[in-house]
């Protein structure tokens, strides 16, 4: 992979490596655009199979940051970082706390919090060195894991998704198939089965799949077979990629709607689920429920507000399906131009002289 390369067709700002041997900390900070403001995201650990696939994932997570967060109306920019390593065996506080030095070297640039692999835990730990975190544990005064918060957003999406392919947004007797039932999904879960819906779940994870079926009484499929099952929404809640020339055949859905990032292979497969007559809720959309609550802390959290501006999710979807079908073009598609459109206004609005804003003559006495 030429870096710079990819850096420039997609338009990066900054990647840094961050190295600590004594904790065995690798990382990878990727900012992909900063005009909204500091650039906000979550911190994945994971065993990538190669160092070029940790750097991909981060790029692609860090430009995702950015649509989701310009999408949600948030005043922040695009970032992400990777932790290479097992979650389960390789994480100690140490590599936590020189993390969290490394984000304070970037004076506010980058804020992180959790995603796939880390706890509010890891997040104290960045605390000790750094304000630059959010999602830390309530007793610190923050909104803690977002991963229910997450799924609050993305019941509240899957309900206009259902509006959208059914012509009712009642989840009561539809199946849903569930792709990964972690942190995110088990408390969608929950919200579904409330409301009187069907569940077919799996996981790589057999114990997050017992989970499942004994708490709202789910049906368990092997990872390979949830594509194929009969069902009315498919919600891929595990990692990225899912959507693609293999899958897309194989699902009976109507609807699709997950907590995933980035779930399309490529914009391409936006296009086949269009084709197809499958609503797709777009995946930085539905799942901003996590990044729109801890986003909060920065004016000092405020459950009730952050909840209101999570159910507006529900509107933001309809508008997509809205646009989708006025212009005949996939909901992926309309989401971005929703994006791209705030992204560039903001801009153009930032675009006149400030005398107190930092520039080159600012520095000069
Ligand atoms: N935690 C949050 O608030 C947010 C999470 N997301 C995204 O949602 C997804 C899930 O996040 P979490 O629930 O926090 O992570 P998690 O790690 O708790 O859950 C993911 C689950 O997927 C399972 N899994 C992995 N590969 C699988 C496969 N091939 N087949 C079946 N199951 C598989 C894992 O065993 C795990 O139980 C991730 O893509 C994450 O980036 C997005 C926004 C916010
Ligand atoms: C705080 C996290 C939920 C933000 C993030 O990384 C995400 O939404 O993917």
């Amino acid at each position: 992979m030429e870096l710079f390369t990819y850096m420039e067709e997609y338009d990066y700002e900054q990647v840094v490596f961050c190295q600590d041997k004594n904790s065995g900390l690798k990382a990878i900070i990727a900012l992909h655009d900063t005009t909204l403001g500091p650039a906000l995201g979550g911190t994945r650990m994971w065993t990538y199979d190669s160092e070029e696939e940790a750097v991909i994932d981060a790029l692609r997570l860090a430009k995702g940051m950015t649509y989701k967060n310009a999408a949600a109306g948030l005043n922040l920019g695009g970032g992400k970082t990777v932790i290479i390593g097992d979650p389960k065996k390789d994480k100690n506080p140490e590599m936590f706390r020189a993390f969290g030095r490394y984000i304070q070297g970037l004076n506010g640039r980058y804020i992180t919090a959790e995603d796939v692999g880390t706890t509010e835990h890891d997040m104290d730990y960045i605390y000790m060195e750094t304000d630059y975190v959010t999602g830390i544990s309530p007793e610190f005064g923050s909104s803690g894991n977002p991963s229910p918060a997450t799924a609050y957003g993305m019941y509240r999406g899957m309900k206009a998704a259902a509006k959208e392919a059914f012509g009712t947004d009642s989840l009561e007797g539809k199946t849903i198939a569930v792709q990964g039932v972690g942190n995110v999904a088990y408390h969608m879960c929950k919200h579904l089965h409330e409301e009187g819906a069907k569940l077919i779940v799996t996981d790589i994870n057999k114990e997050s799949v017992d989970r499942a079926v004994e708490d709202f009484g789910a049906q368990a499929v092997d990872p390979d077979d949830i594509y194929t099952v009969d069902c009315d929404i498919y919600a891929p809640c595990a990692l990225g990629a899912t959507l693609n020339d293999e899958t897309i055949p194989k699902l009976k859905a109507k609807a699709i709607a997950g907590s995933a990032n980035n779930q399309l292979a490529e914009h391409k497969h936006g296009d086949m689920l269009h084709e197809a007559g499958i609503v797709y809720a777009p995946d930085y959309v539905i799942n901003s429920g996590g990044v729109i609550n801890v986003a909060d802390e920065l004016n000092g959290y405020n459950k009730d507000r952050a909840f209101k501006q999570i159910d507006a999710i529900y509107d933001s979807l309809s508008k997509i399906f809205e646009i989708s079908k006025r212009d005949n073009i996939s909901t992926h598609i309309a989401a971005d131009r929703m994006a791209e459109e705030r992204i560039a206004s903001v801009r153009r609005s930032r675009s006149t002289f400030l005398q107190n804003e930092h520039s080159i003559i600012s520095r000069r006495k």
